[in-house]
């Protein structure tokens, strides 16, 4: 199990950082001039034995409960390997790379080898994921839900606006499943929202996010976005999130959950999401 001193600290210079926990290659700070972009638990758990309740936790190979394994799969609850020491490209950039294959552990809830890659580029003002699925099998197909749940840290979540949505339809997982289309120009968030979006655009904008800038997401190969808020009930079934700690911070997931992706033998899968602090 990864103890909370299996960390990798990528460092930009100017105050400007990025924390990876090996415990789920969970991204659990990025700094931006010394500002936290992310919200993490005051109750977060760090000794191995509950996904890491903030950051950036990586949803593999299921999204939501599963009757083979842990709720989200288990690429956020198993450590993964620091492929190389960061590096400092030539642009100044800092560049990690994560990977994990698949265990006897794995193979007790999924059946299949498998191979995750997960290269992170810290730039001066943004965060660069890069998440590729390999199947080395020769003759066996398996398909999956990928997703990065990333947890912003926001000073008040009622006053945040989520554009690029408008249109888009959503699978609302507060109301058993029923699929609304979006009717809003600006989605914004005042009780418990936990929404798959489907098809949503290559770029989103969230506001108010710290220090009232804005938040732009890019993504690619992830065609949903799911928007997740416990509120105030939820928020007190939820063991390691405090009760009073849900207007601090807004889930905005680029993910591929609505439908699975299907990797033929020998193929691989990638998909990216871009993180830009806009100035
Ligand atoms: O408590 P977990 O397993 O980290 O999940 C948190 C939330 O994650 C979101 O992505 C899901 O849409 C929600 O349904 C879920 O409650």
């Amino acid at each position: 199990m990864a103890s909370s001193t299996s960390v990798v600290v990528l460092d930009r210079g100017n105050n400007t950082t990025c924390t990876i926990n090996l415990y789920g290659a969970t991204v659990v700070s990025w700094r931006v001039n010394n500002q936290e972009q992310l919200f993490v638990s005051k109750q977060a758990v760090f000794d191995g034995r509950k996904p890491i309740r903030g950051g950036i936790p990586v949803v593999f190979p299921q999204f939501g409960p599963w009757n083979y394994g842990p709720q989200h799969g288990f690429a956020r609850i198993l450590r993964w390997k620091l492929d190389n020491t960061q590096e400092r490209l030539p642009s100044g950039d800092i560049e990690a790379r994560f990977s994990m294959v698949d265990s006897e552990f794995t193979r007790t809830m999924w059946n299949y080898a498998f191979r995750l890659t997960y290269r992170l580029i810290l730039r001066e003002k943004e965060l660069h994921f890069n998440i590729g699925v390999y199947n080395p099998s020769r003759d066996i197909t398996f398909s999956f839900n990928l997703l990065l749940h990333t947890y912003f840290k926001v000073p008040d979540v009622r006053r945040c606006q989520i554009n690029g949505l408008h249109g888009c339809m959503f699978i609302d997982k507060t109301r058993d499943g029923t699929i609304y289309q979006e009717g809003r120009e600006c989605v914004t968030v005042g009780e418990w929202t936990d929404r798959i979006y489907q098809n949503t655009p290559p770029e989103l904008i969230i506001t108010n996010v710290v220090s009232g800038r804005k938040m732009r997401i890019e993504k690619y190969n992830f065609p949903d976005t799911v928007v997740w808020n416990p509120w105030i009930d939820q928020s007190k079934d939820i063991a390691d999130f405090g009760d009073d700690e849900f207007p601090n911070m807004i889930c905005v997931e680029s993910g591929h959950v609505s439908s699975p992706v299907v990797l033929l033998p020998g193929t691989a899968f990638e998909a990216s999401q871009k993180l830009q602090v806009l100035v």
